[in-house]
């Protein structure tokens, strides 16, 4: 039998969780082999995870090999090659994600510290508990014998959001679509991009004009959490579980020739500060991330990604200063 492979879920008892675990279960995450779960909760959200656990095995998963429930991260973490850190506080409506920063960013440390003890060889993290970039730089700042490459955030969300919202516009199915970027915060500052998109091989600025984009899309896709917020009551839940699904199969099984998103370490491409989790292009090869080079970017675009690095780069002095970094 194929050795199972240890995938931990951290917030396993909340909305996210409750739709994530299910899919990762039925193999949608490493395909066929089996997958050993790992749900990390606090006492509060615990009962909520148990529940889940009892729900995982009655969906008599072939691929699931068990579901273990803890309060303890050395535990959950121990042995893991994948680890999703969903668990933490989301926000409520006229918040902004950077609200969370002190709030949130004391659960990252000790889990950055807790996979630095014990995670695989071959771990990948993805954050998507917000701020999810700043999140994700605290976690790796904590786990200095872990490549800082195998901390990622979770922007895939608004990649598929910015596809989505142009299929919308064009009356074309998402599959049309190539080349959009979502670059810098997971936040309302984020810059979807689509000066390098395609519509059917055709550039989609040709398609839709100027206006549009600065005045409608771009804001649009950007402030679209809070727009789900605003209409369900609460956050985003099946589309997050769905974009973290999707950023861990690429990263594991790769993306082709195609690019998506996703925030990742800064090598100082595109005047991003190195060290920085920004979101950028990238495509997945041989198992790892890779920022693509070479695309020329306007001035339109420059002020943009800038702005957004700007807020990055605040985000990492305000936690500086919290001492969490
Ligand atoms: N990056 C992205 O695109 C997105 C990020 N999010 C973020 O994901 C996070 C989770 O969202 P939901 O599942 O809707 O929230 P939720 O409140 O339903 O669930 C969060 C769970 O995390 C648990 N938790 C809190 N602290 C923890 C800790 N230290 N260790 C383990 N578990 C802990 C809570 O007990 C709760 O069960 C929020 O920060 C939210 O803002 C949500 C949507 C998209
Ligand atoms: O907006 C929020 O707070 C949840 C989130 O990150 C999203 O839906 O993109």
């Amino acid at each position: 039998m194929t050795t199972p492979v240890t995938v931990a879920v951290t917030g396993a008892g909340g909305q996210i969780g409750y739709a994530l675990l299910f899919r990762i279960a039925s193999g949608q995450l490493f395909g066929e082999v089996p997958v050993r779960l790992r749900l990390l909760e606090i006492a509060a959200g615990r009962a909520a995870a148990e529940g889940t656990a009892l729900e995982l095995q009655d969906g008599a998963f072939p691929l699931l090999h068990s579901v273990d429930v803890t309060e303890d991260a050395r535990s959950a973490f121990d042995g893991v090659s994948a680890a999703l850190l969903v668990g933490a506080r989301p926000r409520s409506a006229g918040m902004e994600r950077a609200d969370l920063l002190e709030a949130n960013g004391g659960i990252f440390g000790p889990q950055g510290a807790a996979l630095n003890a014990g995670a695989a060889d071959d771990v990948r993290v993805l954050v998507v508990g917000n701020p999810a970039n700043t999140n994700a730089l605290i976690a790796s700042a904590h786990a200095p014998d872990i490549p800082a490459e195998r901390f990622t955030a979770m922007t895939r969300l608004d990649h598929n959001r910015a596809v989505a919202q142009l299929a919308a516009k064009l009356g074309v199915p998402v599959s049309a679509i190539d080349g959009v970027i979502v670059w810098g915060n997971h936040s309302a500052s984020q810059y979807p991009d689509l000066s390098h998109a395609t519509v059917n091989g055709r550039p989609a600025t040709e398609l839709v004009d100027e206006g549009w984009l600065a005045d409608e899309y771009i804001p649009r896709v950007a402030n679209r959490g809070a727009e789900i917020i605003a209409v369900r009551g609460s956050s985003s839940a099946a589309s997050a579980a769905s974009a973290a699904i999707d950023h861990l199969h690429d990263w594991v099984h790769g993306t082709g020739g195609h690019w998506t998103s996703a925030a990742v370490v800064s090598d100082g491409s595109y005047g991003v500060p190195t060290g920085l989790i920004s979101s950028f292009p990238v495509r997945s090869v041989d198992g790892r991330w890779e920022i693509v080079p070479g695309l020329d970017i306007d001035t339109f675009s420059r002020e943009r990604i800038d702005a957004s690095v700007a807020e990055l780069v605040a985000e990492r002095e305000a936690v500086r200063a919290l001492g969490l970094l």
